[in-house]
């Protein structure tokens, strides 16, 4: 039978005997037939049903949260935007804020509208998380007076129109996709929105007359392995430990690349851990908060030997400031007409507390605010994407922004479990 089946799929031995080379011809077609079956079967089975595959899921994980159709456009519409956007301050700017409706945008744009600048909101109201939360975060903005278009800043169509009906003198370019173990279960939502979005706004920043001044948000994780503290803007980047770090580092690379080509004034803020109210479901103390009020262990991570595993978590107010000295210090790009005129400012800038703690504090700090025990299980710092700290050097922020972070992590959170309680109604009396 052995000598029946073809040395190699494809190939046939030439037989003497013509009976013997007959039913060997017969046989062997029929093997021809099974195996193209089971050829044609495996490429059935790869394309078109594996559901967890990369190549399956990707496609319609990334139609069903950001490649959506929106609708815009229209006399009311254009109305609105300008609207948003209008300066109502003698010294006031005109902001376009992608990820508004996101944890730092919301809190970014309502800052801006307060102190009278024009804010204009881009969001896509992706399900990275719950998108119910980007809506509520979306109706504060509009009882301030900002509106948020609904769009994909993949849209290049969109980004000419806003430009066209608004003038932007600044670009504050908060829109990604966060989360660094997320980026092991969907990697190209990374790239996606932290590359080819990023790179499609530049496209469209570089040729519009006058060319924004652009703030964007890079990340404490381009540090990746680094082991130097507390780390500083001018150490080494080149390590990164997840594919969000990756995108993010590719993000100032891409920075350094419009900025030398087409003059455009760029400001990379590399923030770490920020929380607050009105944060993150993804992030660690958000998701202790909510198990630990509903009895659930939660999992803390160690690092080898028990090492302790620590962040630099930097409270949203203080964020925010840094965001705003960092619009009010970027200078004009110098570019026009996708033309560079000169050299423009480039800038990277660390935004922490310098104030690791290990994540064990912040579960005990949560559990006195909360006056519930936690369930803790520790486990080993799981090998996706963390690292196990970071610890931010902030003396050029300071001294370019004015940079001064205030808020110690026992009062953040305090301010965070109150708006918790609050709008989860979570009928408990915590927080005195
Ligand atoms: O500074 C950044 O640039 C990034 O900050 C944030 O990342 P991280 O610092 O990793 O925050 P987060 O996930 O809240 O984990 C906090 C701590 O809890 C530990 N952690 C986490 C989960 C868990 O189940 N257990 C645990 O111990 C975990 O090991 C870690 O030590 C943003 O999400 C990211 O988008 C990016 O902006």
């Amino acid at each position: 039978m052995d000598s029946l089946i073809p040395s190699t799929p494809g190939k046939f031995k030439m037989e003497k005997n013509s009976y013997m080379h007959r039913s060997r011809l017969h046989s062997s077609i029929a093997k021809l037939t099974f195996w193209s079956f089971v050829f044609i079967g495996i490429i059935y089975i790869f394309f078109f049903r594996a559901p967890s595959s990369y190549s399956a899921s990707l496609p319609s994980d990334l139609s069903r949260r950001s490649l959506r159709t929106y609708t815009y456009g229209g006399a009311t519409w254009e109305k609105r935007v300008r609207s948003s956007a209008r300066i109502r301050s003698p010294n006031g700017v005109s902001v376009l804020v992608t990820g508004a409706a996101g944890f730092v945008g919301t809190h970014v744009s309502a800052a801006l509208k307060r102190r009278g600048d024009g804010v204009l909101g881009l969001d896509n109201f992706n399900d990275y998380y719950d998108p119910s939360l980007k809506r509520a975060r979306q109706a504060l903005l509009e009882r301030s007076g900002v509106f948020i278009v609904e769009g994909d800043i993949n849209d290049a169509a969109l980004l000419r129109k806003l430009f066209e009906v608004v003038p932007f003198t600044h670009v504050m370019h908060l829109a990604a996709q966060a989360g660094v173990r997320y980026a092991m279960e969907n990697p190209g939502s990374y790239v996606h929105s932290n590359i080819a979005g990023f790179v499609n706004l530049l496209e469209i920043c570089k040729s519009v007359n006058p060319q924004p001044a652009i703030v964007w948000a890079s990340s404490s994780s381009v540090y990746g392995l680094n082991t130097k503290v507390p780390f500083s803007e001018r150490d080494r980047t080149d390590q990164p430990a997840s594919l969000y770090a990756a995108t993010k580092k590719a993000g100032e690379e891409i920075a350094h690349t419009y900025n030398h080509i087409y003059g455009l004034s760029l400001t990379g803020l590399r923030f770490f851990t920020v929380y607050g109210p009105w944060g993150r479901p993804d992030m660690a103390y958000f998701f202790f908060t909510k198990d630990i009020l509903k009895g659930k262990s939660i999992s803390i991570f160690e690092a080898a030997n028990h090492g302790t595993v620590a962040r630099d978590f930097t409270y949203i107010d203080d964020i925010v400031r840094g965001c705003l000295g960092a619009l009010d210090t970027a200078e004009k790009s110098t570019g026009s007409g996708g033309k560079k005129r000169g050299p423009a400012q480039l800038r990277v800038f660390n935004l922490g507390n310098t104030s690791p703690v290990p994540v064990t504090d912040l579960v005990t700090i949560l559990e006195r605010l909360l006056k519930v025990k936690a369930k803790r299980n520790i486990m080993n710092l799981p090998r996706n994407g963390d690292v196990q700290f970071t610890h931010a050097n902030i003396s050029y922020a300071q001294r370019e922004l004015g940079y001064k972070p205030v808020t110690d992590l026992q009062s953040g959170l305090k301010k965070f479990v109150r708006w918790y309680l609050n709008y989860y109604s979570v009928g408990k009396k915590a927080v005195e």
